[in-house]
């Protein structure tokens, strides 16, 4: 369930952020000769070529004054065009240093999105994060969009980061040759004021931000939720109920969103009035107090006689050229401050996938822990794979315990049981007396509380399969269906694979499927789900299960929505195949193809019967 409390510390700008934000960066930065190293090198030359063209065209006005005092046509001809080259190569650079931005946002996006997929589709944290840890919300949302997020945002800012050190070294060096101590020391103070409100301001908005991420994905979920569930949701005619439940949160979503404009316009009221900040503010205090600055710093000198040797037309020009290096160092600190705003957001970011990559990390590794070949021994692509079952048992249990996460009581107490082939297996019990988790619990996904449980024959086509309670069936074509979870494991088998499909769908009860489709390979613009009925999912499982033929079946209440006498169909043909069967189920009509019943009856306690004969065991 993404719908989660969270509580999560306070997000900030700390230690923490630092160690995550650098783990994100090895995964942007693999190598040095990585093609985003590459990229961004470029991108920062680019930059570099771009602050020499903006230093060019800041200084041309003071030349006009030069020129214009002297009279000079020749000169102030020669001016015009060098201004108007410098302006278009100023346009060009710039268009270029955006594609740069963009290839290499796309370029991180693809690094950072495929890392977490890694570590999230390894071995089988996926379930453990979504189904049975509890401190993450929105993991979905945290790999698809905040990741891309980041990345943009990352994109944008990073080129005129690491530029900014170089500039307003630069700037200062030239304002401190014009205007001396003080006036340099003028422009450092009205920076650093800006940067200690921005800080005291800038606090809580990373944490509103992470509060208004959290809730885009809840509103997101509940939509998904009505998508996946829109006709039980008809049957109920839900529409007014649901419509009442997604309000709901998207007014909490909205009351957050507010929350954080609110704040932000306190950043915002502050760089208007020390910096500029972003264009649609248009002009603003920033330009009227910048410039006066500008003046007040040169003025300084003039006054006290520094430049007394200057005629007319030098002094303006040179006030020019000053009133430009001073606007562009504030221009300069002026970025960085809006980058803050920038900042927080990464900050946001960042911390939300790194606690997702801590924690996903930590479930791969435990797993590892207690099972090593997790990640290799799901690997379906190996035709070997296929060959190497030999054990004549599925699993041996010994002295078994489990109980569901959430609870402290034993759902099963003390279960011993060999699963050996051609010895059906029946589970039944009554609702909730833990049937299906002992079938977690047997494929590893819920560690058993005491005693051992193990898998001797090998997971996959021609060893052990599991049938879900639940239909799963992926996005794709029919073959891709009835394969699944090969990826193409006959790639060039062409005609002969297609006739064991067709012969599986066929005797599963579903080749009308074909004709639906139009073909094996036909991609389909349906949902699945949306489309079969409940005993079609069902039907198409076992036709699944027929093209994979596994030694060992663990069919969970597989065929509910079938009628007795298509479930006989479907249980002798599994027979013929030569699978030996564990199967959960509530219908007594399944006896009949079992030899074995393990009943749980609650509280721990169970019983194992010899089926047509005599009990043969009692806990
Ligand atoms: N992910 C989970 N987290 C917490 N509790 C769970 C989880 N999954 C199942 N449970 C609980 O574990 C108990 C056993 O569930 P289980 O699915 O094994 O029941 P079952 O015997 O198969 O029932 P049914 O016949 O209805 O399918 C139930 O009380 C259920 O609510």
């Amino acid at each position: 369930m993404p719908l989660r409390n969270t509580g999560l510390k306070r997000p900030k700008l700390d230690w923490k952020f630092l160690q995550r934000f650098y783990s994100i960066l090895k995964i942007l930065f693999p190598s040095w000769s990585n093609q985003n190293v590459l990229m961004f090198a470029t991108l920062l030359g680019v930059t570099i070529l771009v602050q020499l063209v903006i230093y060019q065209v800041g200084l041309i006005p003071s030349q006009f004054y030069g020129v214009l005092s002297q009279k000079n046509y020749g000169k102030f001809q020669e001016l015009v065009s060098f201004a108007i080259l410098l302006i278009l190569i100023n346009s060009v650079l710039k268009s270029v240093e955006q594609y740069i931005c963009s290839l290499l946002y796309v370029s991180w996006r693809e690094s950072l999105t495929e890392d977490l997929h890694r570590d999230y589709f390894w071995g089988r944290v996926y379930y453990t994060l979504n189904v049975l840890r509890k401190d993450i919300d929105n993991p979905d949302q945290r790999i698809s969009q905040d990741a891309e997020r980041l990345c943009k945002q990352l994109s944008s800012m990073a080129s005129r980061l690491v530029i900014s050190p170089f500039t307003i070294s630069y700037y200062t060096l030239q304002c401190f040759n014009n205007t001396g101590w003080i006036g340099l020391l003028s422009i450092f103070g009205y920076f650093v004021i800006g940067t200690v409100v921005n800080k005291i301001l800038m606090g809580p908005i990373v944490l509103t931000l992470i509060e208004q991420e959290k809730l885009e994905g809840d509103f997101r979920f509940k939509h998904m939720q009505i998508r996946v569930n829109a006709e039980s949701a008809a049957f109920y005619r839900a529409g007014k109920v649901e419509c009442m439940r997604t309000n709901w949160r998207l007014q909490r979503l909205l009351r957050t969103q507010r929350s954080l404009m609110n704040k932000e316009l306190w950043l915002y009221i502050k760089s208007q009035s020390f910096f500029y900040v972003s264009p649609p503010f248009g002009v603003n205090t920033f330009d009227y107090l910048g410039s006066i600055l500008s003046y007040v710093v040169i003025a300084i000198p003039i006054f006290a006689g520094v430049y007394d040797g200057m005629t007319p037309g030098e002094l303006s020009s040179l006030v020019s050229k000053n009133a430009f290096v001073c606007i562009y160092l504030i221009n300069c600190f002026t970025q960085l401050i809006d980058l803050s705003t920038t900042l927080s957001d990464v900050a946001g970011y960042t911390h939300r996938i790194g606690e997702l990559r801590e924690v996903i990390i930590d479930i791969g590794r435990k797993q590892c822990d207690c099972d090593p070949a997790l990640g290799e021994a799901y690997n379906f692509d190996s035709d070997g794979e296929f060959l190497n079952s030999s054990s004549g048992t599925a699993f041996v249990l010994q002295q078994l315990s489990y109980k569901c996460p959430l609870s402290e009581e034993l759902l099963v107490k003390e279960l011993s049981l060999k699963i050996c082939q051609d010895t059906h297996l029946l589970l039944v019990g009554n609702t909730g007396t833990g049937k299906t988790s002992l079938l977690r619990v047997l494929n590893r996904l819920w560690e058993p509380s005491n005693g051992s449980v193990e898998m001797t024959t090998f997971f996959g086509p021609r060893g052990i399969l599991f049938l879900p309670q639940k239909p799963y069936l992926t996005d794709g074509t029919l073959r891709e269906q009835v394969i699944y979870p090969l990826k193409d494991i006959y790639p060039a088998a062409g005609s002969v694979d297609d006739e064991r499909i067709l012969q599986y769908l066929e005797l599963a009860g579903v080749s009308s499927l074909i004709k639906r489709t139009g073909g094996l390979d036909e991609k389909v613009d349906w949902n699945w789900y949306d489309v079969l009925s409940p005993g079609e999912m069902q039907r198409l499982c076992f036709a699944r299960l027929f093209y994979l033929q596994p030694k060992f079946a663990v069919l969970d209440e597989a065929t509910s929505a079938l009628t007795e006498e298509a479930e006989g169909q479907l249980y002798r043909t599994c027979k013929q195949l030569g699978m030996t069967l564990v199967s959960l189920g509530h219908r007594s009509s399944l006896e009949k193809y079992h030899d074995v019943m393990l009943r749980l009856c609650g509280g721990g306690q169970w019983e194992l019967t010899k089926l047509k004969m005599e009990k043969h065991n009692q806990n």
